[in-house]
């Protein structure tokens, strides 16, 4: 494997922004993999599927076409509910491993966000990271991302979107949001996100100097 690069963490913590930031300053691709979750269930509801119907979003990813990463629609506050929602059913994530997998194994090596990366994605990632922070701090980060983007809704209701979220994703069987043995933990809740991303850049270069002299 390359020089692969895991970022995982809760919602709204931060580790897409740590993620892209990290590709751009490594020139690596990224793969924000919430994305596939959130596109999977924004089509079955777009189909008129329910949820919770485990094999119609089995059938809802493997119809995925990665165009449909780019709607506007998948980036919404429903279409993060939605996401955590198919992403309990293991056929859809059966269904969308082979693509991750192909990603991380790219030659140069890649930057990959979201859940299960360090844990069942790339287990054997030389750099991993767990992005955190308070509930608090990542409902204020989401609801102003989410007005900012014009939604209407109050930080209650997104405080209380965060806790239902990190219960569902970290209580799920299959591929829990869990933080990897060798992951190293970053908390940003008192971070700028320039602070944050110095932190990232200083547990990646320490796990790239490993990753290239093994021995040493
Ligand atoms: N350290 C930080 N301080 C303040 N805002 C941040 C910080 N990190 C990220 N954000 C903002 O919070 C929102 C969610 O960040 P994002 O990286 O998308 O989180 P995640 O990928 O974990 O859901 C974005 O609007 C982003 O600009
Ligand atoms: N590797 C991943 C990435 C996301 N997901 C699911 O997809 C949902 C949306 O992920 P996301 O990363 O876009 O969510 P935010 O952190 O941006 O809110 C999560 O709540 C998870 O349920 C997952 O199960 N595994």
């Amino acid at each position: 494997m390359g020089f692969v690069i895991a970022v995982d963490g809760p919602a709204a913590s931060g580790k897409g922004t740590i993620a892209s930031r990290l590709a751009a300053h490594y020139g690596l691709p990224m793969l924000d993999t919430g994305l596939l979750y959130r596109a999977v269930g924004v089509r079955l509801l777009d189909a008129g599927g329910d949820l919770d119907d485990a094999a119609a979003a089995e059938v809802s990813a493997r119809g995925l076409d990665l165009a449909e990463l780019e709607r506007p629609e998948v980036r919404t506050r429903a279409a993060g509910e939605a996401a955590s929602r198919v992403a309990v059913h293991p056929g859809v994530r059966a269904a969308l491993f082979d693509l991750q997998r192909a990603f991380a194994g790219q030659e140069g090596g890649a930057v990959l966000d979201g859940r299960d990366i360090g844990t069942v994605i790339a287990p054997e990632a030389p750099a991993k990271l767990y992005v955190t922070a308070s509930p608090e701090v990542r409902a204020d980060r989401r609801w102003k991302q989410l007005t900012g983007q014009g939604e209407t809704v109050s930080f209650e209701e997104i405080l209380a979107d965060i806790r239902k979220r990190d219960e569902r994703d970290g209580g799920r069987k299959d591929a829990p949001m869990a933080q990897a043995e060798d992951a190293t933990l970053l908390d940003t809740s008192e971070m700028t996100i320039p602070l944050a991303f110095d932190a990232a850049l200083r547990i990646v270069e320490t796990a790239r100097a490993r990753w290239g002299n093994p021995k040493g």
